[in-house]
């Protein structure tokens, strides 16, 4: 536990040694405290007044230290839960950052911002409330037993024995009670995703219909819940019974031994007396040492959660970076790549895209359009083959020379809970605003401008969710005209291609195709007309043809089909 606070602390450890120092010295002075108790009992029991305010005093300066070590380690302990939560929050955001951008799955997405915001929390929380007690408790037990030895090593044999005994019992009642806290919190964790569910497919369950009944996959895991939490209250029950049992066990031991040893004259009733006293000063912390475990444990799977995520591998970066040879070139060279183990989604592709050209990207859906452009923005790396961009493998570059050179507009737009204008500048930072308005006048932002109340001023709420699908697309595109990368890629969104969008979305890649090389998952027949070569991807992971429109026509093969089966019908789309 403390192990894995040093570690998710990394280099500034030194803040935790402070903290430990200060609570374990405040543990100490506790213990000599209650210890100083039996002295003291004895010298009043034996009418010894100047022993009893001997002891009186050295009872009111351990106090004393107990106060002052107490408020110094609260202290470090709140500054160190501030500090803990501030170091996880940026050694996270440093190393995601690093992580393949394949990895950021809407699970994965769920979990870190469970671990970003709870679990962050929790852990530093864990130090400022918890660790005092158990540090504290667990030293004074240790003094008392110490010192219950060197008042009359026969009792403090069995108190050390029932020491050995209260946490044998918290050893047991912590398994017992935490294969039921994790499964209840994987079940929350599905909980949560099933209700973002519930919450955002609202429209279609309505659309059919579907809004008045139960939605099925919810209502199932609230039952798993409902199971999974009736059965932790159980063994939590049992766990707790079980640690209060013992501490009880252990201290009638020590009574019924003690009184033994009075009945049989081998021990003083003065001491016994006072040794009862600090018994039960004994077995007290240590029992809610057995309380304190459930949290400690949650603590405890917290820190292998963020510790999980701080330790998956970055996507390796390149020991000696290369300069991009051939700005704007593309190649794809005998790729193979499956997002699971033997599920190959491209088994051989290859294509190449020369500077300044168009190339568009058609095939049946799942034939890995899409999977193509995320190995070309290395989101994942390839199994097989390589992926050059700018005539480099995208493997040798480094993050910011592979970004730069790349130009995205995606399906899934995401917008920044920003002005409008702001979201537009991402595309270039240093833009001016004039050439903000010229990238977002050919994208056809204008348009979104004049029917904002506040203009460019606007907020677009988050995830752009004031603007529709096709506004969003038309603002990530404007972002793509205003970086002018060497290359875009560009995924015609068949969602978002009304009439209106459709000129826009032409007009800009018609835009961008003079300035860069151009890849375009092309969902517009005129669009695939106009491109340079047209890259034909079967459903088996290859690729089935490559060609102008007229070559690949003229040799009849999968795309003619396709062409002639689009063309008759009232839309065009090459895929299924
Ligand atoms: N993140 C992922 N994890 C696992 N499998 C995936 C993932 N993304 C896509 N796939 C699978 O990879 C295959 C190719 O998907 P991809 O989205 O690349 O196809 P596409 O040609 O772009 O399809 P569409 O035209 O319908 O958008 C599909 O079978 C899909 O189910």
């Amino acid at each position: 536990m403390i192990r894995g606070f040093l570690t998710i602390l990394g280099s500034q450890r030194r803040q935790m040694f402070g903290f430990l120092l200060w609570a374990t010295t405040f543990g100490v002075a506790q213990g000599l405290a209650m210890l100083v108790l039996v002295p003291f009992v004895q010298a009043l029991l034996d009418l010894d007044g100047s022993a009893a305010v001997r002891w009186l005093l050295w009872l009111l300066l351990l106090v004393a230290i107990c106060c002052i070590t107490f408020y110094v380690q609260s202290i470090r302990g709140m500054r160190l839960a501030l500090f803990t939560m501030r170091t996880l929050h940026h050694r996270l955001g440093e190393h995601l950052v690093t992580l393949p951008l394949g990895w950021f799955t809407r699970r994965r997405t769920g979990e870190v911002s469970q671990i970003a915001v709870k679990g962050t929390m929790f852990v530093g929380s864990t130090s400022a409330h918890f660790f005092t007690p158990v540090i504290a408790n667990t030293t004074s037990s240790l003094v008392v037993v110490v010192g219950l030895l060197f008042f009359d090593w026969r009792i403090g044999l069995v108190a050390a024995a029932g020491a050995v005994l209260l946490y044998v019992a918290a050893i047991v009642s912590s398994s017992v009670i935490a294969s039921a806290e994790e499964a209840n919190h994987r079940v929350s964790i599905a909980v949560n995703n099933r209700v973002l569910e519930f919450a955002r497919c609202q429209p279609v369950l309505r659309a059919f219909g579907r809004a008045g009944t139960s939605y099925e996959p919810l209502a199932e895991v609230l039952d798993t819940q409902y199971r999974t939490g009736r059965r932790m209250m159980w063994r939590s029950v049992a766990g707790i019974s079980l640690n209060g049992v013992a501490v009880q066990a252990v201290f009638t031991a020590i009574l019924a031994f003690g009184a033994w040893l009075a009945v049989t004259d081998r021990i003083e009733p003065a001491l016994l007396i006072a040794v009862f006293g600090l018994a039960a000063r004994f077995t007290g912390p240590v029992g809610e040492l057995a309380d304190l475990g459930s949290t400690l444990r949650m603590a405890r799977d917290e820190i292998k959660r963020i510790t999980d995520v701080l330790e998956t591998e970055s996507i390796a970066q390149p020991a000696e970076p290369q300069p991009v040879s051939m700005p704007g070139s593309v190649e794809v060279e005998h790729v193979r790549f499956g997002y699971v183990d033997g599920e190959p989604v491209a088994r051989d592709i290859s294509f190449r895209a020369e500077p300044g050209t168009m190339t568009a990207l058609v095939g049946p859906s799942g034939s890995g359009k899409t999977t193509l452009f995320r190995l070309l923005a290395r989101f994942y790396d390839v199994d097989g083959g390589v992926v050059r961009v700018g005539g480099v493998d995208v493997r040798d570059q480094d993050t910011a020379t592979l970004m730069g050179q790349l130009s995205q507009v995606f399906q899934d737009v995401y917008l920044f809970d920003d002005t409008l204008r702001e979201n537009i500048r991402i595309g270039r930072p240093d833009a001016t605003d004039e050439e903000i308005a010229a990238a977002a006048e050919t994208a056809g932002v204008g348009r979104i401008v004049d029917r904002l109340h506040n203009g460019w001023d606007t907020p677009v709420g988050e995830g752009g969710s004031a603007l529709s699908g096709g506004e969003r697309q038309r603002v990530s595109i404007a972002r793509a005209l205003l970086k002018g990368a060497p290359i875009v890629l560009f995924d015609e969104a068949t969602s978002a291609l009304d009439p209106e969008n459709e000129a826009h979305v032409a007009a800009s890649i018609r835009e961008l195709a003079d300035n860069s090389t151009v890849i375009v998952i092309a969902h517009k027949l005129s669009t695939v007309v106009a491109a340079d070569q047209i890259v034909v991807l079967d459903d088996e992971g290859g690729v089935d043809d490559v060609g102008t429109h007229a070559e690949l026509i003229g040799r009849g093969g999968q795309y003619a089909r396709f062409w002639h089966e689009r063309t008759a019908a009232a839309g065009w789309a090459m895929a299924h």
